[in-house]
């Protein structure tokens, strides 16, 4: 490689589409590779080890305290600078411990993204994903990593950083597409990971993706819910297992193209979490996107932990139309989710493990 030759890779922000928030739970889910935003990052050789704060969400100078301050309360502290940073890490880590040999030298790396913050579509990873893959490039290690440890290793990054979050993202992310996820206990523990089988994306009816431009609800509720399922309770385990279920009925569902029935499974789907996790947890405005379609019959719920909604108009167009109206006045933005086709190379399913068959 010269000098001024670079690796660029783009990840996109993704959709869990049936059956989260159960990976994390040892459930299952379905989830989709979103075209509407991505992360960009670059790696570039250079003689010193650099990781380059993004211009506008790492600042570090401002016009004024006023500005600092608002800064930090619409934004909070962190920009995608620590991001890379934990990828290094745990990728160096990674290679170690697996003696896979890094021959290479030194890289600056920088990165962008347009994926809304804290929306719940996924942007931290998106950004740790884009790197790692930068990193499997430059160091020509593809074919060493399997496909199915990559979003362990995405995860452990964004882990190290103390943030709370599942592989369903990480896995959409890797493969792209739609995925069929199984993260059952007995293969989590053999495999260390889950099983990940790829569907076609063209079963996927159209649409829509729901989102606040100043989200103000903080949908980081994870750490309660998590609390009381380490602690055994009784109905946070059962409901798991129902989300679970979900996303196994909703596979059958797309692949025999019940759409009535995906529709209600998808409403299901939110309405458990909304037991689960309860309203305050979940926030009014989050509430107020799943309202807001279910008012003119479209099914909706969470893309993730909160900030962004999947819709689907089972009635097609004309009820497409009610819901867009319907956001606009409710001042919440709406965009056909566009889906990307799985973009593994032969080098990266070469590194597959056939999945193993599922009930
Ligand atoms: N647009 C962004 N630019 C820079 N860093 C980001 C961005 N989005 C997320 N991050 C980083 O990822 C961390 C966690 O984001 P997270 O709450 O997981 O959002 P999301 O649900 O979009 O992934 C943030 O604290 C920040 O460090
Ligand atoms: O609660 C969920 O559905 C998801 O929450 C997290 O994703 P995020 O984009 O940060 O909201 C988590 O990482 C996922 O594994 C959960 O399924
Ligand atoms: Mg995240």
């Amino acid at each position: 490689m010269t000098e001024s030759s670079f690796i660029e890779h783009k990840s996109f922000a993704r959709v869990g589409l049936l059956g989260n928030p159960s990976d994390v739970y040892f459930g299952r889910t379905i989830s989709f590779s979103l075209g509407n935003f991505w992360a960009v990052v670059r790696l570039e050789p250079s003689k010193d080890l650099i990781i380059q704060p993004h211009p506008t969400n790492d600042l570090v100078q401002f016009d004024s305290l006023d500005h600092l301050v608002g800064r930090l309360e619409n934004e909070g502290y962190y920009g995608g600078v620590r991001l890379l940073m934990a990828i290094c890490k745990v990728f160096y880590r990674y290679c170690k411990e697996n003696k896979i040999e890094l021959n290479g030298g030194n890289f600056t790396l920088s990165y962008d993204t347009n994926i809304p913050r804290q929306t719940g579509l996924s942007g931290s990873s998106a950004i740790v994903c884009a790197a790692l893959n930068c990193f499997l490039d430059f160091y020509n290690v593809r074919h060493n990593i399997e496909v199915e440890i990559r979003p362990n290793l995405i995860l452990s990054a964004e882990r190290e950083l103390g943030i709370v979050a599942g592989l369903q993202d990480r896995v959409a992310q890797v493969y792209g597409g739609l995925v069929y996820m199984d993260f059952d206990k007995e293969s989590m523990d053999k495999l260390g990971h889950g099983k990940y089988t790829p569907m076609e994306i063209g079963l996927l009816p159209p649409l829509y993706l729901i989102y606040a431009e100043n989200p103000s609800d903080s949908g980081k509720v994870h750490s309660t819910v998590r609390q009381r399922w380490l602690n055994g309770d009784e109905f946070i385990i059962s409901s798991m297992t129902e989300v679970a279920d979900i996303a196994l009925e909703g596979r059958t569902a797309l692949l025999e193209k019940e759409y009535t029935k995906f529709a209600e499974l998808m409403n299901r789907n939110f309405d458990i979490r909304r037991r689960m996790f309860g309203d305050d947890a979940l926030g009014s405005m989050n509430l107020e996107m799943v309202e807001v379609a279910r008012r003119v019959g479209a099914a909706s719920k969470f893309t993730g932990s909160g900030g962004a909604v999947i819709a689907y108009c089972p009635d097609g167009p004309s009820q497409v139309k009610l819901l867009e109206d319907a956001c606009q006045k409710a001042g919440f933005i709406i965009q056909p989710a566009t889906v990307v086709p799985s973009f593994l190379k032969d080098v990266d399913l070469n590194s597959i493990c056939p999945p193993v068959p599922s009930n």
